[in-house]
């Protein structure tokens, strides 16, 4: 899948753009804060109908704009037809989501149809920050790789809402506050769901982790051990079982203190967790290592490469790790990819041995243009 071309109007710092695309390599050159990386989000977007860096989609509306539009436009070798995608928002409306003009009823219907992977340097935080963001990484991946479990998951996270609205509505010993013939119908639902979501995370990293360590090994030389674990509260439990041991704990604290919401899965090296042990490059080739694990699994599922999204890599990469990625955009490895940088001179410097066709654009103060 390549995309061919992208138009963006009114998102964040743009207000009307549009380019045609390289089905190689693309390089996004532009001063800090003038909209590179928004370029990049605004293809996220397209693949997985969210932003990769803002949290809310009406933030993306261009201060003072109304409405915005990311469109893009995607062929693929297996057909002639060229294929359109378009998300759009409108202050206070739902975001619509489009294929060829027809509206996606459910978002996840678009999800893993159009992959991409983002390697920024914010991957960092995957290590640094709490469970909830492992979590969301992990799970995202496998709903591109599996729909089935993206359409539990969202059951799952239904049934879990409603339950903290019961938890919510009064204390445990308030007859008027819940029904607990409700709580009771929900929990039915969520545990088998929960301990699935469990079981099928579980036998992911099973995949997921002799890939993701041969990466590693090649981008730190294989100096260090890695390795990845799932934590659990359901393994080896009865969900239902534990719904019901913390039901008087989860009124007293209105929400549900037990469940697939609360796994995590441990980084470790050298058997210590990489967050306190391993340094700062260790650290980045970890989560680069994740980011190419994550490639080459949807690569093999789709048969069909990922759009790959590599945001100021010459900047925050030391020039090893710069090189081993440029050796797999070389020995096309990869598909279509798109760069950031702040400087053209570095760019060509680094790319001076990559023989896939390459477009560079010069992107200033919310426009973008062939250079
Ligand atoms: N909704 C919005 N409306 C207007 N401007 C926005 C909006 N959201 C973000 N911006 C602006 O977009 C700019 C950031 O763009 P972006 O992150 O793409 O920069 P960049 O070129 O990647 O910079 P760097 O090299 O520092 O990473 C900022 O100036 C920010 O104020």
């Amino acid at each position: 899948m390549t995309l061919d071309s992208l138009q963006l109007l009114f998102f964040k710092n743009y207000d009307d753009a549009a380019l045609r695309l390289s089905p190689g390599l693309n390089c996004f050159i532009g001063d800090n804060g003038s909209g590179k990386t928004n370029l990049l989000d605004a293809i996220h977007y397209l693949s997985l109908t969210k932003s990769a860096i803002t949290a809310s989609d009406a933030l993306c509306i261009k201060q003072d704009a109304d409405f915005f539009v990311v469109k893009g436009i995607f062929s693929s070798n297996t057909t002639p037809d060229k294929e359109t995608i378009q998300v759009s928002l409108r202050q206070g409306q739902k975001k619509t989501v489009t294929h060829d003009k027809q509206p996606y009823e459910r978002m996840a219907d678009h999800i893993g149809r159009y992959p991409a992977v983002l390697i920024s340097p914010y991957d960092t935080d995957l290590i640094r920050q709490g469970s909830e963001e492992r979590r969301k990484y992990f799970d995202s991946l496998m709903a591109q790789l599996d729909h089935a479990f993206l359409e539990q998951l969202i059951s799952y996270n239904s049934l879990l809402r409603q339950r903290n609205v019961v938890l919510k509505q009064g204390g445990y010993s308030n007859a008027h506050g819940f029904d607990r013939d409700y709580l009771l119908a929900l929990d039915e639902q969520l545990a088998p769901l929960g301990q699935q979501l469990t079981a099928l995370r579980e036998a992911f990293l099973i995949d997921y982790l002799p890939i993701f360590q041969r990466h590693y090994e090649q981008l730190a030389d294989g100096r260090e051990q890695v390795m990845l674990t799932y934590k659990s509260q359901l393994v080896g439990a009865d969900f239902a079982q534990l719904l019901r041991l913390n039901e008087r704990k989860d009124f007293v604290l209105q929400r549900s203190t037990v469940g697939a919401h609360r796994d995590d899965f441990v980084f470790l090296m050298n058997e210590l967790p990489v967050k306190s042990y391993a340094s700062q490059g260790q650290q980045k080739s970890f989560a680069i290592a994740l980011k190419l694990a994550q490639f080459e699994l949807l690569a093999a599922k789709q048969h069909n490469k990922p759009l790959l999204l590599l945001d100021d890599i010459f900047d925050r990469l030391d020039d090893k790790r710069i090189a081993r990625l440029l050796e797999l955009v070389a020995d096309e490895t990869f598909g279509q990819v798109f760069l950031t940088d702040t400087n053209l001179e570095r760019t060509d410097q680094a790319l001076a041995r990559v023989t896939v066709p390459i477009l560079r654009f010069r992107v200033q103060n919310g426009t973008v243009a062939p250079v």
